[in-house]
């Protein structure tokens, strides 16, 4: 399949992106996502958006069910949050007159060989059909072995795999800071190099049962391994208003990873 020369950008989403404090899916916020990628789509630039928060919507749904074993609950959480997410993406899509499609992977299907080929052809005609990709992993089936560390992963695993011109990460701190972003002492860092020892600034996020997986020492991780195969990375807050524009618009926002 021949690939367009159009600029293309993947947008990863987390769980607390998408949540209030009481953990509740946060519609407007999606219909926040949704409306940047449409404005980027008219300017010719092509979206991959990677969203997490299927086990946060079944959670949500589901309350506090009585399945004690941690990975039949993240399977049953995810298999019921997933067809809820997707109805809002499909629907706030369609609102802007776009399509939308799911692609649940594993981390088996970035293997080399047929794996990787089915993928890639996936993504290819959706994007060659102007169809938005809307990734997560197959939380249902991807149990031990096949799981990816977290979305922040996958991302980088398709930015690559797509060529991606930039990755953006959204999550629910401004970007990188040398220290918790709560403290008061701390301040954001704006550029940070596939070299840079970074490692002492991670602090925990202390976040329960579904409310997203990894914590910034993957993402960070992530980010240096993606800048370092020349695809940009950013680590911004996906609450922000017009966050996705100003990054692509060149601004300063956010974390920038470069190599
Ligand atoms: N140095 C740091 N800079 C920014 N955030 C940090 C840092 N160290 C730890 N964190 C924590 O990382 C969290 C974001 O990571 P994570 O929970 O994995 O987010 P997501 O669900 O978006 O993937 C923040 O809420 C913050 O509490
Ligand atoms: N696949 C899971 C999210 C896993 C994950 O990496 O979460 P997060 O750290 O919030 O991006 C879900 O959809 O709930």
């Amino acid at each position: 399949m021949v690939k367009s020369d159009k600029k293309r950008v993947v947008i990863k989403v987390g769980t607390n992106v998408l949540t209030n404090k009481d953990n509740r899916i946060v519609r407007p916020i999606i219909h926040n996502i949704v409306r940047q990628i449409a404005e980027l789509y008219e300017q010719d630039i092509l979206s991959v958006l990677i969203s997490s928060g299927s086990v946060i919507a079944g959670k949500e749904v589901l309350g506090n069910c009585d399945i004690t074993d941690k990975a039949i609950r993240r399977q049953v959480f995810s298999s019921v949050g997933q067809p809820r997410m997707m109805r809002t993406y499909y629907e706030t899509f369609h609102d802007y007159g776009m399509k939308c499609a799911q692609v649940l992977a594993t981390k088996r299907d970035f293997n080399p060989g047929v794996w990787r080929e089915n993928m890639i052809n996936c993504y290819e005609g959706l994007l060659a059909e102007g169809i938005i990709p809307i990734a997560n992993e197959d939380d249902a089936t991807s149990v031990s072995n096949t799981m990816f560390t977290d979305n922040d992963e996958l991302a980088s695993l398709v930015a690559e795999l797509i060529g991606a011109d930039m990755l953006i990460i959204l999550t629910d701190t401004h970007g990188f800071y040398n220290g918790h972003p709560d403290d008061d002492d701390t301040r954001i860092i704006r550029e940070v190099s596939v070299d840079d020892e970074i490692s002492q600034f991670i602090r925990e996020s202390g976040k329960a049962d579904g409310e997203g997986r990894g914590g910034m020492g993957s993402k960070v991780k992530v980010a240096q391994d993606t800048a370092a195969k020349d695809i940009t990375v950013y680590i911004a807050n996906g609450k922000r208003d017009n966050v996705i524009l100003d990054i692509v618009d060149g601004k300063t926002v956010g974390t920038k990873f470069v190599s």
